[in-house]
């Protein structure tokens, strides 16, 4: 059956095209992202939600999506998205980290020309006829300093057309390197410094709790007289009320505003001020744009939902569409071993702990661990994903080491996988055949050469004649029907195991008997 992506709110109709191209239904209602209620009742129903920023996911959404595997957001900002309800719901977050930053950044510098020209309220005045020309009088941008708060994507476009414009560009980002800074040709400074010096600033940080308020009452009268404000990034970062007492007391001379704590923005504590420009949340509003994060996310969900491929997530590693066919198979080897080592494991784990080597030590190992804890904690947790399990197991204290090495004995590759638990260290290995099919290789140190089936019984036992016979004596006699018997040992006589893989399922009540066959140490029913 084809993935269905529900469309909830205004998207280029270049991504409706794009998800039928590649075979991906899409239903395009661009208005019921507005309503919360239709948007429960309905999200149960789709594979993928794509979005802008009208639509917001929140948990009791997220609670009726039964099916959903991935949310693309066509933009930048995921701050309508519950990510940690998404991610515990193993749901993937994505974004489109690039379509918009050149039109965002366009847009803050039209805001900045807007307010610095006063050129809303002089297109008002003159086309109600009143030839105000005394009434307006502006700045020039030329050799003024412009201050850049948050210098990623949008900002640097913002600091080079800036600097075309002959403007004297200061920015303040904690992770902007100074050789970043150099090639840019701006100069990095601390917030205070920036407050100080700029003529005009700009902001462009996501909203976060250390960029809530990052321009509040204190700030505001730190800065020069005569400052002008722009935000084309998120409502929040400037406390707005504060901000309208300094206009009014005449500090800040103009604001641009295209972003508000309330939006859609109805009422505002900046609203009706003279030197204010505002505009409703237009940042990315081009064809251009608009037609790249369509495309861009309509791609990102295909690829996810056909292929597995993972791009742009905010919530999981990344699996390009090259590496994931090539990565499946031991992802599935990864998640097999895993709850190989989850079904036997009855206390709480401590500790895990994967050791790739050989050529998978090249690959992709973030994903490959992430699938590995998913099989582990599933037995525990039936709802537990690759995007959620690494924050889950993160929750449960559950300390997590990767060991990669490049050499590989017997096989080309190898993942191994210890388990630790409050009193117990389990250890299983496996390997990827030629056939694409994953292996077992190894169980607590005894090799064995076992392939996974849907259905398994694991026996360790004392290796003594006998015992073999007893086993296959009384899954016949209960009707259980062997597939496939693997055998492995330490050492004649020592320890044991027996992988059996039977054809349908095996009772509980047949488990016992093999438990209490002599011999026997442990008997375990698996399922995969
Ligand atoms: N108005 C609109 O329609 C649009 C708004 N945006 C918003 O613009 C913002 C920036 O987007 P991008 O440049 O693509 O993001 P980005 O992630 O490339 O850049 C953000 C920068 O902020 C910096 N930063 C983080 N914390 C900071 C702090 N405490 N102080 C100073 N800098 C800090 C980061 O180091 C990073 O360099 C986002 O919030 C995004 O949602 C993006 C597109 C359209
Ligand atoms: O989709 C939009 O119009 C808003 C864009 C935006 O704010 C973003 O990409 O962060």
């Amino acid at each position: 059956m084809a993935p269905r992506v529900l469309i909830s709110d205004k998207l280029s109709p270049a991504a409706i095209q794009i998800f039928r191209d590649r075979g991906v239904e899409a239903d395009f209602q661009p208005d019921l992202g507005k309503d919360k209620e239709k948007l429960a009742a309905v999200i149960g129903d789709y594979d993928g939600l794509a979005i802008r920023s009208a639509t917001k996911v929140t948990p009791k959404i997220l609670a009726n999506a039964h099916r959903l595997k991935v949310i693309g957001r066509a933009g930048i900002g995921v701050d309508n998205v519950d990510i940690p309800a998404a991610t515990a719901k193993g749901v993937i977050v994505m974004n489109t980290p690039f379509g918009n930053s050149i039109t965002t950044a366009e847009h803050a510098i039209a805001l900045m020309f807007a307010v610095a020209r006063e050129i809303p309220a002089a297109d008002v005045s003159t086309q109600a006829g009143k030839w105000e020309k005394n009434r307006f009088m502006g700045v020039e941008i030329t050799s003024k300093t412009l201050g850049i708060i948050g210098c990623g994507n949008i900002g640097s476009i913002v600091a080079e057309r800036a600097i075309g414009l002959k403007m004297r560009v200061i920015a303040f980002d904690p992770f902007l390197s100074p050789e970043r800074a150099q090639d840019l040709g701006v100069e990095k400074v601390e917030l205070d410094e920036l407050f100080a010096r700029a003529d005009f600033i700009t902001l462009h940080t996501p909203l976060t709790e250390k960029t809530r308020n990052v321009i509040d009452r204190q700030a505001l009268f730190r800065m020069k007289k005569g400052v002008r404000i722009v935000n084309c990034a998120r409502g929040g970062l400037v406390d707005e009320v504060a901000l309208r007492e300094a206009l009014d007391a005449g500090h800040v001379a103009g604001a641009g505003f295209d972003v508000f704590v309330t939006e859609p923005a109805i009422e505002n504590p900046l609203f009706g001020h003279p030197a204010v420009v505002c505009t409703p949340h237009l940042g990315a509003a081009t064809s251009e744009a608009q037609e790249n994060v369509a495309l861009q996310v309509a791609e990102q969900m295909s690829d996810y939902l056909l292929r597995g491929a993972v791009s742009n997530a905010v919530n999981s590693p990344s699996i390009t569409a090259e590496e994931a066919p090539r990565l499946r198979p031991f992802v599935a080897l990864a998640e097999k071993l895993g709850s190989f080592a989850g079904q036997l494991t009855d206390s709480g784990v401590t500790a895990v702990r994967i050791e790739y080597e050989g050529l998978v030590a090249g690959m992709n190992t973030r994903a490959l661990t992430s699938a590995a804890v998913t099989g582990l904690l599933k037995p525990l947790l039936a709802d537990i994903n690759m995007v959620s399990a690494p924050v889950i197991a993160r929750e449960r204290g559950i300390a997590i080491e990767e060991v990669l090495r490049e050499d590989a004995d017997t096989y080309d590759s190898v993942v191994r996988l210890t388990v630790t638990t409050d009193g117990l260290t389990r250890h299983v290995a496996g390997t990827v055949y030629a056939d694409g099919k994953p292996r077992i290789i190894d169980i607590k140190g005894i090799e064995i050469e076992a392939a996974f089936g849907p259905s398994m019984l694991y026996v360790t036992n004392e290796d003594k004649p006998g015992y073999v016979g007893a086993l296959g004596a009384t899954l016949g006699a209960a009707g259980v029907n062997i597939a496939t018997f693997n055998l492995g040992r330490a050492a004649e006589g020592g320890d044991a195991i027996a992988i059996v893989q039977i054809d349908g399922d095996i009772p509980d009540a047949v488990v016992a008997q093999v438990q209490a066959l002599e011999h026997v140490k442990h008997a375990r029913a698996l399922r995969f």
